[in-house]
């Protein structure tokens, strides 16, 4: 019999730290389908998380689900932010409270100005931070304010993205596939201002196929298998334990 490794006791730091993003029992359908099976997990404040898995783990769907956006439903369990029940929001209500989410498809607004997509996130508060700020931190993004954000680069979208989600004053980052496609010069890039973000306080969770990378920024990490946890602990032991990896993320 192939008895699996439980992987999914190794956080200590979850025990020291008050958690800050708290997942509890989470489930979740599309429809009959059942995809994230009781899932458990703490985030702590200014902390970078990486969530891990193989393709259809259900890394996605948990985002999603955290991020209240109706699909996948979550049928039972609790995610609370900063004493806040997010089970109990709508998307928009969750991101009043402090999510801001950068889907995988980026949804960069067609026939908007790169300015014009920040200044569309400041329409209502709660307002972040000015663009001037963002320009600073994302020099690109200021050379191209004037240019269609559309037609900029698959780099410079993941930058708009990512800026315009801190252009509202949001306490957690739940990025979806950020290094996606992109070359690994672009990679680095993304990956300084993502250090940037956690200085200035700011919790981030990732989800994202290229784990080593992800893992060298990231401070926990957690690897979802069939909709459920099976490790919970340091990106550095993933980065050093190889059946771990070999197991369950493949590389
Ligand atoms: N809208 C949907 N309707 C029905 N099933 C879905 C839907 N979206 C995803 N699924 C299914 O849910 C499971 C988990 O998908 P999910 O996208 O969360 O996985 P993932 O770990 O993010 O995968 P990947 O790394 O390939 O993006 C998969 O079996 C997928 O086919």
């Amino acid at each position: 019999m192939n008895v699996r490794p439980d992987f999914s006791k190794n956080s200590n730091h979850a025990e020291t730290a008050p958690a800050f993003l708290s997942v509890w029992d989470m489930h979740a359908y599309y429809g009959e389908s059942y995809i994230v099976q009781g899932v458990n997990f703490n985030v702590h404040e200014g902390e970078i998380l990486a969530l891990l898995g193989r393709n259809g783990a259900g890394k996605t769907s948990t985002l999603r689900a955290i991020a209240r956006t109706g699909s996948p439903q979550v049928t039972h369990g609790e995610i609370w932010l900063d004493h806040q029940p997010l089970h109990n929001m709508s998307s928009y209500e969750a991101a009043a409270a402090g999510l801001g989410l950068v889907p995988e498809d980026r949804r960069i607004i067609p026939g908007l100005t790169v300015e014009e997509n920040l200044q569309l996130a400041q329409i209502a508060p709660p307002i972040g931070w000015s663009i001037d700020r963002l320009y600073d931190l994302f020099p690109r993004l200021g050379e191209r304010r004037k240019q269609e954000g559309v037609t900029l680069s698959g780099g410079e979208q993941q930058m708009l993205a990512i800026a315009r989600a801190l252009a509202r004053d949001i306490k957690v980052l739940l990025l979806d596939e950020p290094y996606e496609g992109l070359a690994p010069v672009i990679v680095d890039e993304i990956e300084k201002t993502l250090m940037h973000i956690k200085e200035q306080g700011i919790t981030t969770v990732i989800v994202e196929q290229n784990a080593v990378r992800v893992l060298q920024i990231a401070d926990r990490a957690i690897i979802l298998d069939t909709g459920g946890i099976v490790y919970d602990g340091s990106a550095a032991e993933v980065l050093a334990n190889e059946e771990l990896r070999a197991e369950y993320l493949a590389i």
